[in-house]
């Protein structure tokens, strides 16, 4: 880019000159046939090619239709795995369509879990999840393998689930979430964790769903994806639970942090600014 530039501006400069001296007196005029010809040269020997930076596909989340809170509820929630302990106990929370939940706590501490139990994949060894019954959910998590069929290309993949959708159609879908060219048609399986990423968020916003659960949505995303992810979100109008040690996200995205401790999870009482600065300070991260 910098070579183009350099060479634009050549350019430039001696078309000026050409323009303003080519007929001025005959030392002038020379000078500006020697430019003419060297610029002649230039574009003979090709001219260095603009770098169009690669569109980032810009993320986007469909509006899905309102749904009065309570959207979901956690009632005296207790779980545990098996031959386990408890890791909740006594949960009483709620998440509506105004939600934008960070949820933080320690490795281990059952994060994940609780997105499992959310989605049904586990079952309460006490108490309730209720979900309001028109509810719909979806996630984002890094096991790719849970959610898209890797031996599927983005392009087949898409076509078996929007069958009625045109190739061009589908194509074009998938471009918007920065799967774009080659792509679009290679295996799955052999594409970048960054790429994975992206069509998995492109079937999470095919679903039209009332909330949003992002498990580490960001460890594969580069910063400017990071922040086209933020801006989606903050325009999305459905609810959020979002797992991430990304401060950056959280700090674009959250109005609320719930910590995951002894067996409760807590409602952080602070500003969150001030959580903030302090997982910041941790991080070392600029303000
Ligand atoms: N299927 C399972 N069977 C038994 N134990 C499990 C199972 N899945 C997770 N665990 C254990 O339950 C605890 C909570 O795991 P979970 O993945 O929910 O934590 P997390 O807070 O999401 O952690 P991280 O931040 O490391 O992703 C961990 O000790 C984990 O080893």
């Amino acid at each position: 880019m910098k070579k183009y530039q350099w060479e634009q501006d050549q350019i430039k400069h001696m078309k000026e000159y050409i323009a303003r001296f080519g007929h001025g007196s005959a030392k002038l005029a020379r000078q500006a046939q020697s430019k003419e010809k060297t610029l002649a040269k230039m574009v003979r020997e090709g001219l260095t090619e603009k770098v169009v930076k690669e569109i980032e596909g810009d993320f986007k989340f469909p509006n899905p239709e309102r749904l009065p809170p309570p959207v979901l509820m956690f009632q005296d929630l207790a779980f545990g795995y098996p031959n386990s302990p408890l890791l909740y106990e006594g949960v009483e929370l709620g998440l509506d369509m105004d939600s934008r939940v960070a949820l933080v706590g320690a490795n281990g501490s059952g994060k994940t879990t609780l997105l499992n139990l959310i989605t049904g994949d586990l079952t309460p060894v006490k108490g309730n999840i209720r979900p309001h019954s028109k509810l719909r959910v979806a996630r984002f998590t890094q096991h790719f393998v849970d959610v898209l069929d890797l031996t599927k290309s983005p392009l087949e993949y898409f076509r078996s689930l929007f069958p009625n959708k045109g190739v061009d159609e589908v194509r074009s879908y998938l471009g918007r979430y920065g799967i774009t060219g080659e792509v679009q048609t290679q295996i799955m399986g052999q594409l970048s964790d960054g790429q994975k990423s992206r069509v998995v968020f492109a079937y999470i916003a095919s679903q039209n769903a009332h909330m949003l659960l992002l498990d580490e949505p960001t460890n594969h995303l580069d910063m400017e994806s990071i922040d086209a992810l933020a801006r989606a979100i903050n325009v999305f109008e459905g609810g959020l639970l979002l797992v991430s040690h990304d401060m950056r996200l959280i700090s674009q995205v959250a109005k609320e942090i719930w910590l995951v401790e002894d067996k409760k999870i807590r409602v952080y009482d602070g500003e969150i600014s001030d959580f903030k600065m302090r997982v910041r300070k941790q991080l070392k991260l600029d303000s």
